[in-house]
């Protein structure tokens, strides 16, 4: 019997994912992908676009029939359970969710309205922002109104298990911290939280565990801290003003030896993890000089989440631009 067949026990995983392999056409968009999300928990799929988290979280919302694994969602059959789940699962989806002509808060009342015991609807149009939406009909409200309706949707049923893809894209930070603040106050209230984010700052300050994903797997799981710290604390980026000479990332680890990893990020950039403190600053420094190398930048800092997923897939969470500050 597999992991996903056993009966979901209170205290058991809230989701189980037993590889799962989603195809659209000649894509494969998920490729035997394999987690689990604690009951109770904030978990993080985390991963860079295409990565393959929204076609996972849909087969676990029930709007996907799995091709190949399984999924069970509070112990049942997201497909075939659907109408026992759907009153205790609540999802924001990426974009949509309310009728193009209706006023944000007509949307969230009758939402609330179809809930045995429904948050109080004043509060959350309140925490949200949404009172400034007025009478604007949905179609017409900004990206990020449009967000914080569908965050709004899908909690204002005290759900018990929380699916929110890419909560808040299209978020300005102030808002960003009070979805955040809401989503920390849920789990306080025993809410089990699954959220699809392509920025690492969300995961790290959000989640208790985190599976970062790549070209359709589960690449690494953990909580922030134990997935930075399996890697060493720190990190070293240089940043140099021309392009490196060849075999330059493979020199650089030699010249640092073992225990440290070189990754290069793009031509004029590499990062290094492992041991990488003041003394390996010196090396890299000492390596530039022997090389011609000129450094534009060369930075000791904390590690993080993108610093782990480079290492191990040797490519970025997300171009730079796309990461909003927070
Ligand atoms: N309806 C679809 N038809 C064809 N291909 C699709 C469809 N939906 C997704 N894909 C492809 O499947 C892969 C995974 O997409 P998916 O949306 O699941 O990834 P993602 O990690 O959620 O990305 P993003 O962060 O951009 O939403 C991508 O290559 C995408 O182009």
């Amino acid at each position: 019997m597999s992991r996903a067949d056993l009966p979901t026990p209170d205290g058991g995983p809230a989701v189980v994912v037993e590889d799962l392999v989603m195809r659209y056409g000649g894509t494969t968009a998920v490729d035997g992908l394999s987690l689990e999300v604690p009951r109770g928990s904030i978990t993080a799929v985390l991963g860079p676009n295409g990565a393959g988290k929204t076609t996972t979280l849909e087969t676990c919302e029930g709007y996907r029939r799995p091709q190949s694994g399984r999924v069970r969602v509070l112990g049942l059959d997201p497909v075939r359970q659907r109408r026992e789940l759907l009153p205790r699962v609540g999802v924001m989806l990426q974009a949509g969710g309310a009728w193009s002509g209706v006023r944000a808060d007509e949307m969230l009342r009758h939402v609330a309205a179809l809930h045995a015991h429904p948050l109080e609807v004043g509060m959350l149009v309140e925490r949200l922002g949404l009172a400034e939406c007025g009478r604007t009909p949905y179609r017409r409200l900004s990206g990020g109104q449009q967000q914080r309706l569908g965050l709004a949707m899908a909690v204002v049923g005290r759900p018990e298990l929380l699916f929110v893809d890419e909560p808040t894209a299209g978020m300005d930070p102030a808002v960003r911290r009070t979805t955040w603040d809401l989503l920390h106050e849920l789990q306080r209230d025993g809410v089990t939280t699954v959220l699809t984010t392509h920025y690492m700052e969300e995961a790290e300050r959000l989640a208790d565990l985190v599976h970062l994903v790549d070209r359709g797997r589960v690449v690494e799981s953990g909580s922030p801290m134990q997935l930075v710290r399996g890697r060493g604390d720190a990190t070293i980026r240089l940043v140099v003003t021309q392009p490196f000479p060849p075999g330059a990332p493979e020199s650089l680890a030699t010249a640092l030896g073992h225990g440290t990893e070189v990754t290069p990020v793009d031509e004029r950039s590499l990062v290094v993890t492992g041991p990488a403190d003041a003394s390996t600053l010196a090396v890299v420094s000492a390596w530039c000089e022997r090389h011609g190398v000129v450094p534009e930048s060369l930075t000791l800092g904390r590690m993080t989440l993108e610093d782990v997923f480079l290492a191990l897939t040797g490519r970025g969470l997300a171009p730079v631009a796309a990461e909003p500050a927070a």
